[in-house]
């Protein structure tokens, strides 16, 4: 039998589009001969409904779109994801169509709670051997533990989650011996080396449960978040039948293969393992791919960008570069431009920017380039795409403006330079004068840092409303971590695409992305000290004079967040990991950090909407919930 899986770039409640995504792919299957065909999990209606999934109305809508996709499955059989609501309950169901007709519903039996997932809030999980009947104008069908046969092969469900419990609780255990082929319609997030653990679990569940294991995951950026990648296995018996390659910018990734369930195949004696993952690599594609979809389904027409010239906002500059190339790359410079929605339909990227085709130099006082060779064709799209400007004051060097300039004009992006010291002058002039008398370092070292960061604020606001596009903040974990940022300052922003990266990471990844991605113009802030650049130059602010070094910041982050330690078990742990530092330095570091956690909850209440992309991060709406007002550990970092 031809069996295939298809992964769907979605959007919640978007029926036009996620019903045209599910008839390409049935039609796509068909043309390919296809038999069975595996939707992800939800695909109907979208995974990230949220509360929509509590109303009686959404699911009810659903269940009517479903109707428009039965005469799509003449001569061929489809499982697609949709809610069920009966009794005042939701359920996370996938629908198998055959010939027109629904053969029923196979329902979730083990629901999701698992950092960003939150299914419990939404769903009713499905008890194991019960089944029940839903109504549809005249029409019935079965719903709940289910097992179809197509064409004398017998198939079950795992929905997602359901293939994450242990091997003797999953619906796996209960299917062996009665099924051919288990399906597995998935809504799985993207962490980094994830895709490791989810062939090791595909490939064992095949092995363990002697069967053909189907499992289609849905595709990119869907709501905002989480980013899926699209992952289609199929396994059988322990061996690995097909793997496609992850993070397609296309709608729709179908793939399949032939599976003869009449020949017997011998079980695997040993799961031949994946290369290591490449978690550099993994974060680009997840990466360009969440902006690529932020972008166009938020309608904007590019991004602006407050170009420091430091490690977070090069990062941020270079992830548009590559989304524009990863993107050309597999739809070509027309249907990238088409599917962003960021171009005029019917001219070309050089007419639009005048006969002689752009050049990095811009006209006009914010005129910073000196280069006038024309641009590469990707260096055009991002020029359309990508808006920076370096906002230097008193306390800025010249090393992080020619970093900035440098990296912007070497992969075609506008740049302008200005300088803000006026508007800060202003600001502290009119403050010193409200209250009678002057500000100084050394009576108000804070407020002078801040004034700073909060006045770069406005003016790259304006730019990006005038451009109608979106404004990337560049906050990171770390720093998210301690509140080491100025609230409308250099928080201020629409997107926060390294939100949950570390910045030890930001800075190897820069690394690896200049010479393994080939940006020499990274090579200036690969050389410099991470720095606010807020106090005066003769005082040499870095972050890590500030805080602590961020490897030790990112271990503590973890042991206490991740892996849920006390300040007494972090120090502890610290303490045999890092033999080589003083002790009295690192409880130093650990009380630093909780006091710093505890105090800034309420910046990370407020970052822009940020994507998921490591095994955790801090975001109180998508991972770590923690109160805003606490007794900030007090009694635990006193007692250690
Ligand atoms: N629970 C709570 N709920 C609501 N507000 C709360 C609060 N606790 C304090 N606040 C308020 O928070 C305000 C202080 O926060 P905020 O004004 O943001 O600033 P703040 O956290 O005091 O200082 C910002 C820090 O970030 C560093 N920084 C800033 C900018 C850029 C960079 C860089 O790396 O480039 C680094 C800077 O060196 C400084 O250490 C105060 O007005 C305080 O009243
Ligand atoms: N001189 C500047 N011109 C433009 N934007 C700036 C300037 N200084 C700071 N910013 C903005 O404030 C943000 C926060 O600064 P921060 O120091 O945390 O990040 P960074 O400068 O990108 O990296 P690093 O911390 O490694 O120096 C920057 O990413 C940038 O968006
Ligand atoms: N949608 C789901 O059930 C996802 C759950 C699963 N833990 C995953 O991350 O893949």
């Amino acid at each position: 039998m031809r069996i295939a899986g298809a992964a769907l770039n979605q959007i919640p409640i978007d029926w036009d589009n996620n019903l045209y995504n599910i008839r390409t792919a049935i039609e796509q299957a068909k043309a390919a001969g296809v038999q069975l065909l595996c939707l992800p999990e939800l695909c109907l209606t979208g995974y990230g409904c949220e509360d929509l999934f509590l109303s009686e109305w959404m699911p009810q809508m659903a269940l009517a779109q479903l109707q428009k996709v039965r005469p799509w499955t003449e001569g061929i059989c489809v499982a697609v994801g949709l809610p069920v609501r009966l009794n005042g309950a939701t359920y996370n169901t996938a629908a198998v169509l055959r010939d027109g007709e629904i053969l029923g519903f196979a329902a979730k039996q083990y629901l999701a709670l698992d950092g960003v997932h939150y299914e419990p809030r939404f769903f009713v999980s499905w008890m194991a051997g019960e089944t029940t009947t839903v109504q549809w104008e005249g029409e019935e069908w079965q719903l709940g533990d289910l097992v179809f046969e197509h064409q004398g092969v017998r198939f079950g469900f795992e929905i997602c989650e359901d293939a994450w419990r242990p091997d003797t609780m999953r619906p796996a255990a209960r299917l062996k011996g009665r099924v051919d082929l288990i399906v597995n319609p998935s809504a799985s997030h993207f962490a980094m080396s994830k895709t490791d653990v989810r062939y090791k679990l595909v490939m064992n569940a095949s092995r363990n449960f002697e069967c053909t294991y189907l499992y289609a995951n849905l595709l990119g950026n869907e709501s905002g978040r989480i980013v899926f990648d699209g992952e289609i296995l199929v396994a059988r018996n322990g061996h690995l039948l097909l793997r496609n390659q992850l993070m397609s910018f296309k709608e729709v990734d179908l793939e399949y293969i032939d599976v003869d369930f009449a020949t017997p195949l011998a079980r695997a004696e040993e799961l031949v393992p994946l290369p290591a993952p490449d978690e550099y690599r993994e974060l680009n594609q997840a990466l360009s791919l969440a902006l690529f979809d932020y972008l166009r389904k938020a309608r904007s027409k590019g991004f602006v960008l407050s170009l420091s010239g430091g490690a977070d906002s090069c990062l941020c500059a270079v992830a548009v570069a590559e989304m524009v190339r990863l993107g050309v790359e597999e739809l070509g410079v027309e249907e990238f431009k088409r599917r962003s929605g960021c171009f005029e339909p019917a001219k070309d990227v050089v007419e639009q920017m005048g006969a002689g085709g752009p050049s990095v130099q811009q006209t006009g006082e914010a005129a910073a380039g000196s280069s006038s060779q024309a641009l590469t064709t990707n260096q055009q799209l991002v020029n359309q795409l990508l808006t920076c400007a370096y906002q230097g004051t008193v306390n800025s060097s010249d090393d992080t403006y020619n970093s900035a300039k440098e990296l912007a004009e070497s992969i075609g992006a506008k740049f302008y330079n200005w300088d803000i010291d006026a508007e800060v002058s202003g600001y502290v002039g009119k403050i010193a004068g409200a209250i009678g008398r002057e500000l100084s370092w050394a009576t108000d070292d804070l407020a002078l840092q801040n004034i700073q960061a909060r006045v770069r604020a406005p003016g790259i606001w304006l730019l990006a409303n005038i451009k109608n596009c979106l404004l990337i903040t560049t906050s990171n974990r770390s720093e998210a971590s301690v509140g080491y940022c100025t609230m409308d300052g250099d928080t201020a922003g629409s997107i926060s695409p390294i939100a949950g990266v570390d910045k030890d990471f930001v800075k190897k990844w820069l690394r690896w992305a200049e010479t393994e991605l080939g940006y020499p113009g990274l090579r200036h802030v690969n050389n410099l000290q991470p720095t606010a650049e807020l106090r005066p130059l003769e005082e040499k602010q870095t972050d890590e004079r500030d805080l602590m070094p961020y490897v030790l910041l990112n271990r503590i982050e973890r042991l206490a967040f991740y892996d849920r330690l006390s300040p007494k078990q972090v120090l502890a742990t610290l303490l045999t990991e890092e033999t080589g530092t003083d002790p009295e330095l690192l409880k130093t570091y650990v009380k630093r950090f909780y006091t710093l956690w505890s105090r800034n909850q309420w910046k990370r209440e407020r970052f822009a909407p940020g994507f998921h992309l490591d095994d955790y991060n801090v975001d109180p709406r998508s991972w770590l919930r923690f109160p805003i007002l606490s007794g900030g550990f007090a009694a635990e970092l006193e007692a250690l």
